[in-house]
């Protein structure tokens, strides 16, 4: 079985727009555990324009499922990671600036830096997870480190397979088989969605767990939708 863990970014970008706590993060986390997902992923960034760091801490007591906290391991981050002890940290090689996460580590390169911080979070009892490219190189790369697990980054996946181009898995099923023989734990996500994920998961051996946020909170609108437009309506006859 793949776990399911809900990236809820997009449900604080919704209530930053405003001020105010609506929708409210952690009664979404709630909900969300309790309709059957087995994690809450957050992706706190630096500017916090979506997840803020306080939401981190108060989303610490209502998560019972697993927690996954994602980003770019400057000493702010860290801090906040080891205050809060998730289950998983997930280090994302993000730009100050970067609308999105939108590439993997070069595990090679910076192998030591990731293995210091990695070591880090193993001592205070935190599951790590290394967000990579689909290549070999870096699956191997990252087994240097020392990280428990590694999270393919699925966007070039989502966008192939958007286009028709099933080939697009190929990578990503290479990248599951080294994982596999090195004894790495396997994780995904970035542009997942009910449209791509049943295939992904039918080419990719050995998969732990997805994080999916966009495309999920997307989904949610737009399958929500009639349904509270008829309760409006119910309301105003
Ligand atoms: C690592 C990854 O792919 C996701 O965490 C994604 O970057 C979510 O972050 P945003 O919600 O800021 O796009
Ligand atoms: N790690 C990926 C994630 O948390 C969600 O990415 P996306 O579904 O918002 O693209």
């Amino acid at each position: 079985m793949t776990k399911l863990s809900v990236n809820i970014n997009k449900i604080a970008t919704l209530r930053n727009s405003r001020g105010g706590n609506m929708p409210n993060v952690v009664k979404a986390a709630i909900d969300i555990q309790e309709f059957g997902a087995q994690g809450i992923t957050i992706h706190p960034r630096p500017d916090e324009r979506h997840i803020r760091y306080q939401d981190a801490r108060d989303l610490k007591s209502v998560v019972y499922t697993e927690f996954n906290i994602e980003g770019n391991p400057v000493k702010k981050f860290i801090d906040l990671v080891l205050e809060v002890k998730p289950t998983q940290v997930t280090l994302v090689p993000d730009a100050v600036d970067a609308i999105t996460s939108d590439a993997g580590w070069d595990t090679i390169k910076h192998k030591s830096f990731l293995a210091e911080v990695i070591s880090e979070f193993k001592r205070n009892g935190i599951r790590t997870s290394i967000f990579v490219d689909p290549v070999v190189k870096m699956v191997e790369g990252a087994k240097e480190t020392g990280t428990d697990r590694i999270e393919l980054y699925t966007e070039s996946f989502a966008a192939e397979y958007e286009k028709g181009n099933m080939d697009g898995i190929k990578p990503y099923t290479e990248a599951a088989l080294a994982a596999r023989k090195l004894n790495l734990g396997l994780n995904a996500g970035h542009d997942l969605s009910l449209e791509n994920i049943l295939f992904f998961k039918e080419n990719i051996p050995g998969l732990l767990e997805v994080s999916i946020g966009h495309a999920l909170i997307c989904e949610s609108l737009y399958l929500g939708l009639e349904n509270v437009v008829q309760m409006y309506l119910a309301k105003l006859k």
